[in-house]
């Protein structure tokens, strides 16, 4: 295969699968060869330079570079680096397994053949990083992935150092070093003398060993300072898991641990000595092939030590292997309130190095160590680079190597061994054509023309952030790396639209946004719909969510709840319950079996609440809202089928859950505004939306009749000509009664009345309807742009909705207009339709999309009431308050004291300002939540069937919880 330079117009970019403290990392696919799927990093050159990485990068790249020649099967490789005005990308082997230390959160621990079998993988890895003169630095588990069979790869070489040593089995120390690498596996000898060796990644791979067995690296203290105080005092401990029975790591492996684990590098073992260890008697060095086996296929028994979130399950074995892969998201839409005085904003991923490094300097002075951190000659990058230097010196013209599109060498049958080891490139050439490192000629102005003709409507970034990104969302993500794009972009927003009020609440003063100029409803309830409610109370100890799983509100530990519980948590067990969103804030349930005993669940302004959107779509009725009252209670909400409720008690369709939320805590924030101190007054008008919503309910009627099927032609037509006048559905203001005439949905008013702003409204009708019908297939030509549905999924787009996400969090904090960006990314108003009306194929929904964006739902004036399917259709868009109008072109200005954090307890701690000791574990929760924060939400991706990534995140969605392997093995 020839080689040639890249940009990132040869690949189609999907979703991100992960964040580091510079970069995004997304799943693609190579353009000329769709079926080689990527991880590529994507680093943005200003936040790069702005957070001072440019050493990282560099060191990064020309480790990579290094290593990536001998094609390890324990190394990350890296097939590409180019660069375009905004980003730096390093396209690297897409590690579908995930991180090593997901796998191992998710078991708890590893039994001792799973241990024994990554500790040979990573040994042999080692073994090669060394031989190239590398000492990695930074190796632990989350510094190691796993491919789609379960063999490890270690990445991130940001912090790799090249020595010149000779011997290459010494842990004689090789330099002056700087600080670098996480707490808890950093070695005693950087700690106490500012140095390192290749002992270094020893220390840490005994630590990694050790971690295997109890579940938890060896040393860990309350903070930094007490873990490096243990580190140098060997203060660690065996047995010390409590979910493991006592004695179950072998004797050998503690004895193993212990020759590692030494102080004095000169006494700790090499990895020669490790591999003579009676250990590894069965293991043979040299047979690459079945060291280098899959931990899924050498297995067949549970490698791992069930932990107590997943105590009470006997699942198959088949299928906890399938739930060790965490491959759903978790996302948090938190959002701390307002008057916290921290004003910085918080990375998206801590900075270990650095942050690591203060901790070091700390601890260094209060032992009276010499606290001189700049000694660090090895590394050769000035931090103070700019970006010339980051386009000539760092990156990244062409590829780092030839690339065969074929499938990967990681696999077994690709491992190719002289017997010493790997073969050498040549050899391996001459063998069986892998991919191996050769300069590449410049690829031929035709050849970047092919790229660009088969790019499918590919947009340069620096085009596309110039045409499309408003600058509030500019000034959100910053300092993000921009995304490379492929596709379209997005239509103008629509017009404002009226909120409705009604008349008896006229009297009340509205409440008007301090950043947004739109009249906010007095409409009492908000967001109403049956929803199926779990609620799990806060238990001091467990097992359930016990202070130490529930301060861990995290990723995998939802993963495995919703895993284990799925069906208690979404079934005809769990009644439905009519969940009612007040414009105070009040979050109320009811029981349908008693309409009238309405309880109050929590308030949406509550300081100590968090909310997390777990694959939550409402279209699709899939994945979780999850609710979480700090040490109280967290509740699961989902969404019944259409057909389990044949009709639905549902107003205000328009607006996600999660719109709701957010407009709803600005409501909040708003009078807080107004009347700061006057609580009272809050309870009291609580107390009385309280009683108006019972008395309301009292009289709702519910009509239980079946839903009947509609041909997808018919759900077309009832999109495009529901009615923006009014007149069929409409609420009742005095009596409250809600019901719906029958056979009033299939009205085409659209011609007979107008909403207030009616022209506009048709004329934005008529366009959607012809450009429905006009529309052809995604990514033809640049003619389609503006008959693409409001979301639109790119990379680029998902790199706002990003920022959407971020902007959510800092609306409610901040009382900003940040529902005018999640209104334009992120939730676009949710048209909820009876299951037999949603159409799967493209054309369909596409049409769907259009009609949403650009249907004006009037108010309503009459009552209305259950009905079947159609009417269902027709109240979704005549009801409800609307979205708050958008303003794209307004710059977002952060207020001065808001804070923007992912950590429910770093809230709560700063209103409280206190300490207490639960805070290092709720961070870590929290931060790896934060993590999740920067995904899209998934009703993004289900919403476009037009790109790829739709189809197969649909997919992923729909079979939410079966199957949760299925991305990650699938490939
Ligand atoms: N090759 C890959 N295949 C699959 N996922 C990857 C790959 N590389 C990185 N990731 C995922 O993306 C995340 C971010 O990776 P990245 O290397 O950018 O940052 P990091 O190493 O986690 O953080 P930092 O570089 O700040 O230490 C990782 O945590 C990992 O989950």
């Amino acid at each position: 295969m020839a080689s040639r330079k890249c940009s990132a117009k040869d690949f189609i970019f999907k979703e991100d699968i992960g964040h580091g403290s510079y970069s995004t990392v997304y799943k693609a696919y190579d353009k000329r060869n769709i079926k080689k799927i990527y991880a590529i990093k994507v680093c943005s050159k200003s936040h790069i330079i702005k957070e001072g990485k440019v050493k990282y990068v560099t060191i990064e790249k020309n480790t990579l570079n290094l290593l990536a020649k001998a094609n390890h099967p324990g190394i990350v490789k890296l097939y590409y680096t180019f660069h375009d005005e905004q980003n730096l990308y390093f396209v690297l082997d897409f590690a579908s397994g995930g991180e090593l230390l997901s796998l191992l959160h998710k078991c708890g621990t590893f039994n001792e053949n799973w241990s024994k079998h990554f500790t040979v993988q990573l040994i042999d890895t080692l073994s090669y990083i060394h031989s190239q003169g590398i000492i990695h630095r930074d190796l632990k588990p989350e510094n190691v992935l796993l491919d789609k069979d379960g063999r490890l790869m270690v990445t991130d070489f940001g912090a790799a150092l090249t020595t010149n040593m000779a011997n290459k089995d010494s842990n004689e120390i090789t330099s002056s070093s700087s600080f670098v690498g996480t707490a808890e596996y950093v070695s005693p000898e950087l700690l106490l003398y500012n140095q390192c060796s290749y002992g270094s990644d020893i220390w840490a791979l005994g630590c990694m060993i050790y971690q295997f067995f109890e579940g938890h690296p060896p040393f860990r203290g309350e903070n930094e300072l007490k873990t490096f105080e243990k580190i140098v005092a060997l203060d660690y401990s065996w047995h010390n898991n409590k979910i493991k029975p006592k004695n179950e790591t072998p004797p050998v492996v503690i004895d193993l641990v212990r020759r590692i684990l030494i102080v004095d590098t000169r006494e700790r073992l090499t990895l020669n000595m490790i591999k003579q260890n009676v250990w590894f008697n069965n293991i043979n060095w040299d047979d690459k092939i079945n060291i280098w086996k899959g931990i899924w296929q050498v297995q067949s028994d549970e490698g791992f030590t069930r932990n107590s979130r997943s105590s009470s399950q006997s699942n198959s074995t088949s299928s906890s292997y399938h739930r060790m892969i965490p491959n759903r998201q978790l996302h948090v839409i938190d959002t701390p309130v307002k008057n916290i005085t921290i004003t910085k904003q918080k990375r998206k991923k801590p900075t270990k190095v650095s942050n690591t490094t203060s901790s070091i300097v700390e601890w260094r002075k209060k032992l009276g160590i010499s606290t001189n951190m700049n000694n660090n000659k090895s590394q050769s990058v000035d931090m103070t680079t700019d970006i010339d230097n980051i386009n000539n010196d760092l990156i990244m013209t062409d590829r780092i190597s030839s690339v065969n599109h074929n499938p990967q060498p990681t696999t077994t049958n690709n491992i190719l061994t002289n017997g010493n080891g790997y073969l050498p490139p040549q050899e391996i050439k001459k063998s069986n054509g892998l991919p191996y490192v050769k300069e590449a000629s410049t690829p031929t102005r035709s050849n970047r023309n092919s790229s660009v003709t088969m790019s499918n409507n590919f947009i340069p970034p620096t085009k596309l952030s110039s045409s499309t990104t408003p600058s509030s969302r500019q000034s959100l993500s910053s300092s993000k790396p921009s995304t490379p794009t492929q596709t379209r972009m997005k239509t103008p927003s629509p017009p404002p639209q009226p909120l409705p009020v009604l008349k008896h609440q006229q009297k009340k003063s509205p409440q008007v946004s301090k950043y947004s100029t739109p009249k906010l409803t007095t409409l009492n309830i908000f967001k109403q719909g049956y929803v199926y409610i779990h609620e799990i109370p806060y238990k001091l100890n467990g097992p359930g969510m016990s202070l130490t799983s529930y301060n861990k509100i995290d990723n995998d530990l939802i993963t495995t709840f919703v895993a284990d519980h799925h069906n208690g948590l979404r079934s005809s067990k769990c009644p439905l319950k009519t969940l009612i969103l007040k414009k105070n804030g009040s979050l109320l349930y009811n029981n349908n079996s008693t309409i009238d005993n309405e309880q109050f669940m929590v308030n949406i302004g509550d300081s100590e609440l968090s909310v997390y959107d777990f694959e939550f779509d409402e279209l699709e009725k899939t994945g979780f809202l999850i609710l979480e009252k700090y040490k109280h209670k967290i509740w699961f909400i989902s969404l019944p089928s259409k057909q389990v409720i044949s009709g639905g008690l549902e107003i205000n369709n328009k607006e996600t859950w999660v719109d709701c939320f957010f407009r709803v805590r600005q409501l909040i924030e708003n009078q807080m505004d107004q009347n700061d101190d006057n609580s009272e007054s809050r309870n009291s008008s609580v107390k009385k939306d309280l009683e108006t919503t019972a008395a309301k309910l009292n009289n709702v009627t519910i009509n239980e009749s079946k839903s009947t099927p509609v041909p997808s032609e018919t759900f077309h037509t009832a999109q495009t000509a529901r009615s923006p006048s009014g007149s069929t559905h409409t609420s009742s203001k005095n009596s409250g009664k809600i019901s719906v005439p029958k056979n009033s949905t299939t009205t085409t008013s659209t011609t007979t009345s107008k909403p207030n702003n009616s022209s506009k409204t048709h004329s934005n009708l008529n366009s959607a309807t012809s450009r429905s019908t006009s529309s052809s297939k995604p990514g033809s030509n640049t003619s389609n742009i503006n008959s693409q549905p409001l979301h639109i999924n790119t990379p680029k787009q998902r790199q706002t909705s990003t920022s959407s996400n971020k902007s959510r969090s800092v609306s409610a904090a901040s009382n900003s207009n940040s529902s005018t960006t999640n209104h334009q990314h992120g939730s676009s108003p949710q048209i909820t339709l009876p299951t037999t009306l949603r159409v799967n194929t493209n054309t369909a929904n596409k049409s769907l999309h259009e009609s949403k964006r650009l249907f004006s739902p009037p108010l309503r004036s009459k009552p209305f009431s259950m009905g079947s399917p159609l009417d269902m259709s027709n109240l979704v868009n005549s009801n409800g308050p609307t979205s708050p109008p958008l303003y794209p072109t307004k710059k977002y200005n952060a207020p001065k004291d808001m804070v923007i954090s992912s950590s429910r307890y770093e809230v709560i701690h700063t209103l409280s300002n206190q300490h207490s000791p639960d805070q290092t574990v709720a961070s870590s929760g929290a931060s790896a939540a934060f993590k999740s924060l920067q995904r899209k939400r998934s009703g993004n991706e289900i919403k476009f069937p037009n790109t790829t990534t739709s189809s197969i995140s649909k997919d992923n969605s729909k079979d939410n919880f079966k199957d949760s392997s299925k991305d990650n093995n699938g490939k």
